[in-house]
Formats: C-alpha cells, sequence, structure tokens
C-alpha cells in the first residue's frame, strides 16, 4: 500500500477505466518487497518526476510496453515486472539491491544523507531496517538523476550478469529513463546476457487456445507452453507435498516419474531441480516417513526442508497460467461446487461433489486468481490437484513422450501412468486415466505408438468432458472441448475430409514437432536430430550447461549427466546410488 499520497496526475489516470495502469507503483514501503517477491525474472524500474512534462508525456508509452508484461491482458506474462518510482515524492528512501552498478550511481550515493529526513512517517521503520542497503533520493536530486538517465542505459549487459549473480540479489534491475516505449522493447529484446526468451514488439497478440487459428510456428507461443509445463511441474510438486501423499505404496512411482523428468523434462531447470531431488530423495524423504505427522515435520524440518525446496527453480511457480483454463472450466457453477464442498469438508467432514476436492487449507493458501483468458479473471481452487493445471501437466506429458527413446517408451509410459494413478486427487480423472493405462495389453517399443496412445487417451477426455459438458451445460461456451489437433492446426492429419479418420504417420509427425521441436525452439544450448521422421531433442550440451549455472551437489550434477544419455541408465545410476548410500551408511553404523 502507498504510504504517500499519488499525484494529481496519477489519480486521473488510475480514474480511466479503460486503461487501468499496469505498471507497478513502488515506493519506499514495497519496493525491497516487491521486488523480492515478485515472480518475474527481471524488473524495469522507470524514475519518474510527476512534476515533469515529458515524463507525462512519456507515460502512455510505459503504460503500452506494461501491458505486454504486466496484468491480466499480459501477452507476455511472468517475464518482466514493470515498474516506476515517483522521484518528486517529498522524501523517497530506495533500497537497491546494490546501487554501485548504475553509472549514474555516484550520483545517487552524494544525494542528501542525513538531515534532510522531513516527512518520513512509516518509513523510519524502513530506513533503520535497511540502513546498511538503503540510499536517500529526495527531490533536488531527481533534476540531475534525469538528466544522467536521459537517453543513456545504464546498466550493461555486464552489469545485468553481475548482479544476477549477487548473493542478495533476487532479481536483477534493469534501470531506463524516459524514451519512448520501442526503445525499451527492442532495449530489452537485445539484452543478450538476459535470458529472455524473445523479442517483444508493441504489436504482440495473446495467444489464443490452439483450437483457434493458430500459428503453430509462432516462437513465442511454444515458449509460453514451456511456462505452463513449469508452472504445472511445479504446483504438481508442491501439492503433493502439501497433502502428504508420498506414502510406501506412492514413493515408488515418484521416483520412477522424477526419472522421466531428470531425463526429458522440456525446461532445463525443471530437470536440474528434479536430479537434485531424486538424487538427495532418500535424505529429503527418508523411507520412514509414512505417516502424515511424519511426513509434515520431514518437510518441514528434515534435512534440506523440502519445503523449501523449488522443483523448477526460486521463479516458479510464479502463480499465473499462460495457456490454460486452469484446471477445470471458471465456470460459476465450478466455484459454487468447489464452496459447497468447502463448507461441506468444514463442517461434516463429507463432498458434496466427487469430482472437487477443496479442504479449508487450500482455500485459504492455494486460492489464487489466475489470468483467464480474455483477461477475465477465475479463481483456481486448486481441487484438480496435480490437475490444478491440467492442462499444463497435459503438456507435460506429451512434451515427455515425445523426447523418451524407443527403448525407453513403455517404461516412461508406466511412470506416467503410476505418477497420474498416485498422486492425482481428482479421483475421477484418475480413474479413466488407470482404466485407459490398464487396457493397455501389449507392452510399447516405440516411441510412436506411446505418443499416440497418450494422444488418443486425452482425445478420450476431451470426447467424455464434451459430452458432459453439454449435457450438464457447465462448459465455458468461449473454450469448448474438442477433439485435438484441429484442422486448421494440422490440416494433414486427416484422411480425405474426414473429421474422424485420422492418418495416424502425419499425426505423429506434428506431434512430434509441436510438443518436440517447437516447444524447445527458441531455447538454447539443444540439438535437433531428424530420425525417422521424429524430431528428437538431443539434451546433453543443454544439461550440461545447467550444471555452470548455480552449483549443484555433485550427485545432481552427476544424474544429470547421465541422464543425457537415456533415461534408462539414470534409473540405474540412481538404483546404484541408493545402494551405496545404505552401504555406506551401514558401514558408518559398524564404525560407530
Ligand atoms: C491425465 C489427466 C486426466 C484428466 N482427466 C479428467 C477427467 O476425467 N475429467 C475432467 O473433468 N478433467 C480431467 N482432466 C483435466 C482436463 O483434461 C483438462 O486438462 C482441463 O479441463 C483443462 O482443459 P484445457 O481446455 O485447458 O486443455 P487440456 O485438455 O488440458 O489440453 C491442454 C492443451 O493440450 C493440447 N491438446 C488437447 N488435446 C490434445 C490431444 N489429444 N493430444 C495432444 N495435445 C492435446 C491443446 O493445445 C490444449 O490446449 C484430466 C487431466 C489430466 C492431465
Amino acid at each position: 500500500a502507498s504510504i504517500v499520497p499519488r499525484s494529481i496526475l496519477r489519480s486521473i489516470n488510475d480514474n480511466n477505466a479503460d486503461h487501468p495502469d499496469v505498471a507497478l507503483d513502488l515506493n519506499v514501503a514495497n519496493f525491497d518487497s516487491v521486488l523480492k517477491e515478485t515472480q518475474a525474472t527481471y524488473a524495469i524500474v522507470e524514475f519518474f518526476a510527476n512534476w515533469c512534462p515529458a515524463c507525462r508525456n512519456y507515460k502512455l508509452h510505459y503504460e503500452k510496453v506494461a501491458r505486454l508484461f504486466n496484468g491480466p491482458e499480459a501477452v507476455h506474462p511472468g517475464i518482466i515486472l514493470m515498474t516506476r518510482v515517483d522521484c518528486a515524492l517529498k522524501v523517497l528512501l530506495l533500497c537497491f539491491l546494490d546501487i554501485s552498478f548504475l553509472s549514474g550511481g555516484s550520483v545517487l550515493r552524494e544525494t542528501i544523507s542525513s538531515g534532510k529526513v522531513g516527512d518520513v512517517g512509516p518509513t523510519t521503520f524502513l530506513l533503520i531496517e535497511h540502513e546498511k542497503k538503503c540510499r536517500k533520493v529526495d527531490f533536488s536530486s531527481f533534476t540531475t538523476l534525469s538528466h544522467q538517465l536521459n537517453g543513456a542505459w545504464l546498466a550493461s549487459t555486464h552489469d545485468v550478469a553481475k548482479l544476477e549473480h549477487q548473493s542478495d540479489a533476487t532479481l536483477p534491475l534493469l534501470v531506463l529513463s524516459a524514451v519512448n516505449g520501442l526503445h525499451i522493447i527492442f532495449w530489452v529484446g537485445g539484452q543478450s546476457g538476459l535470458k529472455l526468451p524473445t523479442s517483444y514488439g508493441l504489436d504482440d497478440k495473446k495467444y489464443e487456445n490452439g483450437h483457434l487459428e493458430s500459428n503453430v510456428s509462432d516462437a513465442g507461443q511454444i515458449v509460453h507452453a514451456v511456462y505452463d509445463v513449469e508452472e504445472a511441474t511445479s504446483t504438481a510438486f508442491d501439492i503433493i507435498l502439501e497433502h502428504k501423499m508420498i506414502k510406501s505404496e506412492t514413493r515408488a512411482s515418484l521416483i520412477k516419474f522424477l526419472q522421466l523428468l531428470v531425463a526429458h523434462h522440456p525446461s532445463k531447470r525443471c530437470r536440474k531441480g528434479s536430479a537434485e531431488l531424486l538424487v538427495n530423495f532418500d535424505e529429503l524423504l527418508p523411507p520412514d516417513i509414512w505417516s502424515a505427522k511424519r511426513q509434515e515435520f520431514i518437510i518441514v524440518n528434515g534435512k534440506g526442508a523440502l519445503k523449501n525446496f523449488q522443483i523448477c527453480g526460486k521463479e516458479v511457480p510464479r502463480g499465473n497460467w499462460v495457456d490454460s483454463q486452469s484446471g477445470y472450466a471458471f465456470s460459476n457453477q465450478v466455484i459454487a461446487a468447489a464452496l459447497w464442498n468447502f463448507i461441506a469438508n468444514s463442517l461434516l467432514g463429507t463432498t458434496f461433489f466427487d469430482l472437487f476436492f477443496v479442504d479449508l487449507h487450500f482455500v485459504v493458501s492455494s486460492s489464487k486468481v489466475v489470468f483467464g483468458k480474455e483477461g477475465g479473471y477465475g479463481y483456481d481452487l486448486g481441487y484438480g490437484s496435480v490437475s490444478d493445471s491440467g492442462c499444463g501437466l497435459w503438456v507435460l506429458l506429451h512434451s515427455l513422450s515425445v523426447r523418451v527413446e524407443d527403448g525407453e517408451s513403455h517404461i516412461a509410459f508406466t511412470a506416467v501412468c503410476e505418477f497420474i494413478h498416485s498422486f492425482f486427487i481428482c479421483e475421477e480423472c484418475r480413474q479413466h486415466f488407470y482404466e485407459m493405462c490398464s487396457s493397455v495389453s501389449t507392452p510399447f517399443n516405440k516411441t510412436r505408438d506411446f505418443v499416440l496412445w497418450l494422444w488418443s487417451a486425452h482425445n478420450k477426455v476431451n470426447e467424455r468432458l464434451m459430452k458432459e459438458e453439454s449435457s450438464l451445460g457447465t462448459g465455458d461456451p468461449k473454450f469448448p472441448k474438442f477433439i485435438w489437433p484441429s484442422k486448421q492446426l494440422c490440416p494433414s492429419c486427416f484422411l480425405a475430409r474426414s473429421r474422424i479418420d485420422w492418418d495416424r504417420d502425419e499425426v505423429f509427425k506434428f506431434l512430434a514437432s509441436y510438443y518436440g521441436k517447437m516447444l524447445l525452439s527458441t531455447h538454447k544450448g539443444h540439438e535437433l536430430l531428424g530420425d525417422g521422421g521424429t524430431e528428437r531433442v538431443v539434451l546433453a550440451e543443454d544439461l550440461a550447461a545447467s550444471i555452470n549455472a548455480v552449483v549443484v551437489p555433485l550427485g545432481a550434477a552427476l544424474a544429470i549427466a547421465i541422464a543425457s544419455c537415456a533415461f534408462g541408465a539414470l534409473a540405474c545410476f540412481w538404483r546404484s546410488r541408493q545402494k551405496y548410500k545404505k552401504l555406506h551408511h551401514m558401514h558408518t553404523l559398524k564404525n560407530i
């Protein structure tokens, strides 16, 4: 909450209902916390003065850019947090991560440091709290500041890279000044030191669902899919922990699935996190934790305190989905049903609607406002559990399926089936999926068979939901379920004119490309191999690169390296490591 009155200019603009401001106002009270807590990887801070006419004109440009990244209509959400600081506020205390990275830093450092505290009010506390890190900037310094900043980029690629490695830096801070919107976009897109996935344009459009007219060659769209997959992975893992679902009978399923993730997850950071978890599995989740109480204790207090572990890195989950209706449709009926369940759960310990799993904890801790398509809001009540992001989870499963080798296809299939069976809270989904798994009588020995099986299973779910939604009237008319892919998306997937007669070779080619090559087309460090029509992603270089990015335990690094050879090899490595640990443990005990 702002502790200072907003300028008149701001109030007028804020009341513009058509274009409410989306750039975040930072001030002394929220500067540090907003930048620390944001899920975005980068932040841009605009320094301006509310009395400055050039700044006022510039605001329109800045807001245009901010709308690409911030708010419910964001085309590229979760990447850059667009913020601003009104330097003309009476007394402004800015807590920079490290002010010296500014080439104009000396100006800031020289600004008033004593005797002009003025009407600080509640900020006094912050001044004390961040005494060492804070610098004061006041009204008089802004003129100099703006002079220094105008037209010149203050943070070079080099500076940004340096910032990333600072121990207390939660994110690099890029500082620019008033030029125009396009300059910002070009500048951001041109920062090769930043791991930004794509370049941006003011005309960028929000990506709509695959069944709508879709341009599959749009790399940005695929990058979005990677975000959803990361979000799904991270959410699934959180839910598994939150609900203490790791039991003696589900432990092996989790390990198998983690092995699959380490070897074939499309996101490098998820692979790395899964490897860390896998290699340290026995320490993090010792085999004796099967009571919920003990599990809770271990997760919170155990070695490495698993509750703080983020499987896809600290930026994920971001709390929003790019290309998903988030679990089930955001219909009022769904929310009503979930709330009924919540009430029923609290009062009677029972559930009215089988499909939805809601408990008090979920409603309080996991409910989040998610960005619906068309900018609408929906409440994600977490009732889908691992399917919290059914959409992201499907995309993850498909993208895993196209990455496995022929020889791994059946083991990967089993890993997926067991994982869904063990960790999907939605009973109906779980059962239905399990039935489809059980109906497979001959083991898969080709990637193609597994890929097509998963595609067909997903379509069976789509078909079932289509029927349910039309009979119950619960579907969202804007996002109807449909048999996928559509003709627009893959014309060659259809034989002749028939809607349901598939050319399975073409479907496989399409899926391999859509979930394989396309998903990673903008990621560096991977190599694409043509494999008889299959696009297979070779991860070795990509994975190896991740070892250097952040310090990972040696074991994890090894696991990553081995994972790049084959999923099967990893399973083998993992087993031998666990065996070694056991022997080592016994040896230690003996010595004691
Ligand atoms: C394993 C599993 C089982 C589920 N079972 C149920 C259930 O029984 N009942 C229920 O209500 N919900 C179930 N769900 C959730 C449901 O399937 C959807 O995930 C959810 O309704 C969100 O739908 P969506 O329209 O965002 O796209 P989703 O159906 O989640 O699909 C995500 C994306 O995948 C692509 N896609 C769609 N179909 C296919 C396909 N056949 N092959 C490859 N790609 C495709 C599209 O680009 C789509 O946008 C299940 C989810 C999972 C992961």
